[in-house]
Parts: C-alpha cells; sequence; structure tokens
C-alpha cells in the first residue's frame, strides 16, 4: 500500500509479503520528530536541520528546450533523430516522456543532462545555455547540479548501498564531514534505514533502484534525469519507485524529467509529452 502524503507525514511503501523487507518506511525529512519534540532547544535544532536538508522552493522554468533537432552521421548520410523539440519544464515538476523504441526519447535526455549536443536549437538550464557550453563547463554543471538514473541501475556490485552512496558524495566533492548525515539522510527517505550496509547482490531490483536514487540526489542536484527508471521492475516495486520520486520533489526540491514506455505510471506525471519518431504530438 502506499500514500503520497503532506510534508509533516511519513510515507509507507510496503512491497511484497515475500520480501526480505516487509514494510519499508520513506520518512520525510525529520518530520516525524517534530511530534515527539518537547523540549524547545531540540525543537530548534531539528527545524533548523530541516531547513538545511530542504533547499528553497524555486519558481519558473528550470529547463527550456527550443526546435532542439539532433541528426548523427550514418553510412555516407545522416539520420534525423530528434526533428525540432519544444518543452518546458517547470521547477517541482514530474515530466515523463514516453514513446515507443527508437521514437528519440534517450537521445533528448542525453541532450537536458549535458551528454550531448544539439545540432540546432537551444536548451536553456536554471539561465545557463547548455548548447553553448564546452565539456568542461558541462561536466562542472553535471556534477553540481544534475543527476542521472538509469534502468540498470548503475551500482557499483562490490560497494554496499552505503558505500555507493557515499561515493558519489566524494566525486561531487562533498566536504568529507558531511558525508555521514546525507548518506544516512539520503538511504533513509527511500526507504531503505534498515539495509544501508547491503550489497546491490542482497537487495531486490526495486531496492537497488532506490539506491540509485539516493545516490543520484545525494550531491543535491537540482535536475534528476532517469531513463526508464521502472523498466527492470515489477509493478509495484515501480510504484515503489514513483512514490519515492514523489517523496524527493517535495523534500529534496528536485525536478524529474523520466522516460518510460509504462502506461500504468503516467497518471502520477505533471506533464506528459509524447515522442513520435522524433517530435512531440498531442
Ligand atoms: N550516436 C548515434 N548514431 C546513430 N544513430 C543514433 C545514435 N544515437 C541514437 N541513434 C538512433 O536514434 C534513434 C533514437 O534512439 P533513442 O535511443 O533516442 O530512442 P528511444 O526512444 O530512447 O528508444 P528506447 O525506448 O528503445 O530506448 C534510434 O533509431 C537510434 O538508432
Amino acid at each position: 500500500m502506499m500514500r503520497w502524503l503532506r510534508k509533516t507525514e511519513k510515507v509507507e511503501v510496503q512491497s511484497g509479503a515475500d520480501s526480505p523487507v516487509p514494510e519499508a518506511e520513506v520518512e520525510v525529512a525529520s518530520a516525524s520528530e517534530e511530534t515527539v519534540i518537547e523540549d524547545t532547544a531540540a525543537a530548534e535544532v531539528i527545524a533548523a536541520r530541516a531547513q538545511e536538508e530542504e533547499p528553497e522552493k524555486e519558481t519558473g522554468p528550470i529547463l527550456s528546450v527550443k526546435e532542439v533537432r539532433r541528426s548523427f552521421p550514418v553510412g555516407g548520410g545522416e539520420i534525423q533523430v530528434l526533428k525540432g523539440i519544444n518543452m518546458e519544464v517547470l521547477s517541482g515538476q514530474l515530466v515523463m516522456l514516453k514513446g515507443r523504441s527508437g521514437s528519440g526519447k534517450t537521445t533528448l535526455l542525453n541532450m537536458l543532462g549535458g551528454l550531448d549536443q544539439p545540432t540546432s536549437g537551444e536548451i536553456w538550464f536554471r539561465g545557463q545555455p547548455l548548447h553553448e557550453l564546452n565539456d568542461d563547463k558541462h561536466t562542472l554543471l553535471r556534477r553540481d547540479q544534475i543527476g542521472f538514473i538509469f534502468q540498470a541501475y548503475a551500482l557499483l556490485p562490490l560497494l554496499s548501498a552505503w558505500e555507493n552512496v557515499e561515493l558519489s558524495l566524494r566525486m561531487a566533492g562533498v566536504p568529507p564531514q558531511e558525508w555521514k548525515r546525507r548518506v544516512t539522510h539520503c538511504l533513509e527517505l527511500v526507504g531503505l534505514g534498515k539495509r544501508m550496509f547491503h550489497r546491490p547482490f542482497e537487495l531486490s531490483g526495486g531496492e537497488q533502484q532506490r539506491v540509485a536514487i539516493a545516490k543520484a540526489i545525494a550531491h543535491r542536484p537540482k535536475l534528476l534525469l532517469a531513463d526508464e527508471p521502472t523498466a527492470n521492475l515489477d509493478s509495484q516495486m515501480g510504484a515503489q519507485v514513483m512514490a519515492v520520486f514523489k517523496n524527493i520533489i517535495q523534500t529534496e526540491r528536485v525536478t524529474i524529467c523520466m522516460t518510460t514506455h509504462d502506461p500504468t505510471i503516467l497518471e502520477v506525471a505533471d506533464h506528459v509529452y509524447e515522442m513520435v519518431d522524433g517530435k512531440f504530438i498531442g
């Protein structure tokens, strides 16, 4: 059973009866602690911590895409994959790109994350022209402001959930004294407070994907890009991942843009773009 609740409540994510973790709690940043705090000084510490953990809410578009085209050289000619894409993603939205295999979803997602450049057109991310930045600036921007989630989780198999998340903080240049609290916070946020020291092979697919989410948000990105994040999961685990996405949009003030083939999860999106042969329809 899954509920999406106000910030001061808990979100319960209940997995199957045969799951190693019958019930995982996804706690919304320190909120449950508020109910048991009687001491004023302690309450102030908790409130300060919650404020620190929850970045300011931004308003307006975080991403603007204008007439983006992308073609690739193939053989002696070229293939046009994106044929004039226009889109706007507002801060705090969950936006989905749906479409048949080969329609161009991943090609667009790569461009939104600065992994590839349009052949023509513009992509603006928080006021910065991604289409004009050089490789070094793209790398810095990705490191600081963008998180990626992939269909195949992309976790390091010999590292525990904790170590996987910690690694992303190291790579983002976050000071070591912040690692412990941030790793704990992120893993609790995705409902894995009790499985922090398991390695990927000791976790279910849904749990591995939730570790990947914790890893992707650890450095506090503004934008999370997810390529088919539920494609390898059954419907219940897929729903858990979507519940976590909804939760982190509220608590981490992140904006999410994801691709999907799965019609059952479209209803939780704030906006759905349907792509057909390199263009949006409808
Ligand atoms: N580097 C490249 N060189 C040549 N063709 C490419 C390149 N990258 C993508 N394509 C082609 O662009 C088209 C769109 O690919 P893309 O991966 O964006 O589709 P998709 O909608 O994400 O598909 P799927 O749902 O299967 O992941 C495909 O026909 C693919 O072969």
